[in-house]
């Protein structure tokens, strides 16, 4: 198994107005024998790159059959062929790579070669914007070359593969000279002649196994050159969301407050929350209360949320033995119910969060006082400095997201303190849709919603998803709520929030909501 550190500035907007994806992962195949300089190439390649938006490089080698205990014991004794083909998964690898070039999330299984064995665990992936992979059949397949957008050939001279071969998997993996020679002569050498040299042929550029500056050079060029043509930009189409909504309101009124959007509810406006919105808009509330208001609000926000997960009936027996027609909720989920006998965790649980970093901290909270031991994820999303295009810096999703299998019948409340230009918003949702979570099972909890931002281009690309929020403002300087950067001044002392005194010297003295402190930059990290 190879461990291979990347590192790269996060993942652009992959898609368009519409909410779809706009462009491919841009994938590249390298072959070559044993010890070529493969992994080398696709190294050197990332590090040429520079920073360009994140790449993963993993390897065929991850795709290795599990073997019997009959196989792993002929492999100690170097009697088993690991350079057929048919030792690989090829299905198995060209479904993970075929999703991680649909931008979607995979598992790709985790080899050992001490053990000879596929490991129980599996290494999640998601969101590479290039992916290259490597192994000396990485050609073979018709299915995986279909799959690649640039196929390299890496060709050296036998005697020097032997001779690396020979350095790397004494040191590495833990074999014996004489295994290694064995092993060789019986299966590498013919296997290569046989199925990995004649894959020559497909690969659109031969790279040398040594001194191979120049050809890297060459495919970074291409690469960049690919990537530049596919360069999407979301933001300054959210930006002009404000006219085309006054548009759309001249042709029907149906934006006013009475009659809210179809997929954005905006939760009445009753003279409790309007007390509560009372205390959080007035400058001279103290750091006390405007954390005790903001958390009652959260909560309550939250309460309105849940009323739009769905319910079923449920008949019940009271202590004086009448029967009760109520409801309960459908989605597995174990509501808190005030007693100081919480309930256990429910594993089965289909509802979880989604905080999008920083600000979804309070509702966050929220949601766990609603929902005993809900599974909360979180997103880290921020603008690209030069053109303010959101970024994707790091994602912990809950378990049960990452899983394909139940991600389609999860339940997503996605958290966030405002909608203002929508781009966090606009990415949050299309990584879950990514995921495969339906629309129908997003809602997006959110404290403050500017109408005339680009939550318009927001509900027209995704109709299905529902926002709920407490408020409507008009526009984007009138948030008296605003998320700044961990480089604001007079961060947050304990709860991400800033004292009044704080807030009256913030641009335009408006509130100023301060990002948790210690959150420093996440840049993407993959191992392999
Ligand atoms: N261009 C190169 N110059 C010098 N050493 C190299 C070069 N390419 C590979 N190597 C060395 O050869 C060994 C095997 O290379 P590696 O890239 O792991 O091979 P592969 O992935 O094809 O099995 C490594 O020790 C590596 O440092
Ligand atoms: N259990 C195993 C599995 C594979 N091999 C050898 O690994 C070689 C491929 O890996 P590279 O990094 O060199 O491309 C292949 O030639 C197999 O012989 C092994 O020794 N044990």
């Amino acid at each position: 198994m190879k461990n291979t550190l990347l590192k790269s500035h996060g993942r652009p907007p992959w898609y368009g107005e519409d909410g779809l994806p706009l462009t491919d992962a841009f994938v590249i195949g390298i072959a070559g024998g044993s010890a070529s300089g493969k992994t080398h190439v696709a190294r050197q390649i990332v590090q040429s790159l520079g920073r360009i938006p994140s790449i993963v490089i993993f390897s065929q080698d991850s795709f290795y059959k599990r073997n019997s205990p009959e196989e792993v014991a002929l492999a100690h004794a170097n009697r088993k062929d690991f350079d057929h083909p048919d030792a690989i998964d090829m299905p198995l690898f060209a479904e993970c790579l075929a999703d991680l070039k649909g931008c979607r999330q995979t598992n790709i299984p985790i080899y050992s070669f001490s053990e000879h064995q596929r490991l129980d665990e599996t290494k999640y992936l998601y969101g590479a914007a290039v992916v290259i992979t490597e192994g000396i059949l990485a050609l073979h397949d018709p299915k995986l070359r279909e799959l690649y957008d640039l196929k390299v050939f890496v060709q050296c001279d036998s005697d020097l593969m032997l001779a690396r071969r020979i350095r790397r998997d004494v040191t590495e993996r833990g074999r014996t000279v004489d295994g290694i020679l064995d092993q060789y002569l019986r299966y590498v050498k013919p296997s290569y002649d046989n199925f990995v040299l004649p894959t020559s042929k497909y690969a659109d550029i031969i790279v040398p196994g040594s001194d191979n500056s120049v050809a890297i050079d060459l495919i970074c060029t291409h690469i960049r050159r690919q990537l530049k043509d596919r360069k999407s930009s979301l933001k300054p189409q959210l930006a002009v969301a404000g006219p085309r909504e006054e548009q759309s309101r001249q042709a029907s009124p149906y934006l006013t407050p009475a009659e809210p959007w179809q997929n954005l509810i905006v939760i009445p406006e009753t003279p409790q929350l309007q007390g509560i919105i009372t205390m959080l808009r007035d400058m001279r509330t103290s750091r006390e209360d405007f954390i005790f208001f903001v958390d009652r609000l959260a909560t309550y926000l939250i309460e309105r949320a849940m009323e739009h997960l769905p319910h079923k009936p449920k008949t019940v027996v009271t202590p004086v033995g009448v029967e009760y027609h109520g409801q309960e909720l459908d989605a597995h989920v174990s509501v808190s119910s005030g007693s100081s006998i919480r309930p256990r965790i429910n594993m089965a649980s289909k509802l979880v969060g989604v905080s999008i970093l920083r600000s979804g901290g309070p509702l966050e909270r929220g949601l766990r006082r609603v929902v005993n031991n809900v599974a909360i994820g979180s997103l880290l999303i921020q603008s690209e400095p030069k053109t303010g295009e959101p970024l994707l810096l790091h994602l912990a999703l809950p378990q049960r997201v990452r899983e394909r299998a139940l991600a389609p019948q999860t339940y997503v409340f996605l958290l966030d303190a405002h909608i203002g230009t929508a781009a966090s918003a606009f990415m949050a949702i299309r990584v879950l849709l990514d995921h495969g979570v339906p629309q129908e099972h997003i809602i997006f909890v959110t404290f403050l919603v500017a109408k005339l931002g680009g939550v318009v281009v927001l509900r027209k690309a995704f109709p299905r998803v529902r926002i709920v929020c407490s408020a409507v403002d008009e526009g984007l300087s009138e948030r008296w709520l605003e998320v700044v950067g961990t480089d604001g001044e007079g961060l947050a002392d304990g709860d991400g929030l800033r004292s009044p005194e704080m807030s009256r010297s913030g641009p335009e003295g408006r509130r100023v909501w301060v990002v948790e402190p210690g959150m420093g930059h996440i840049g993407d990290r993959y191992y392999l």
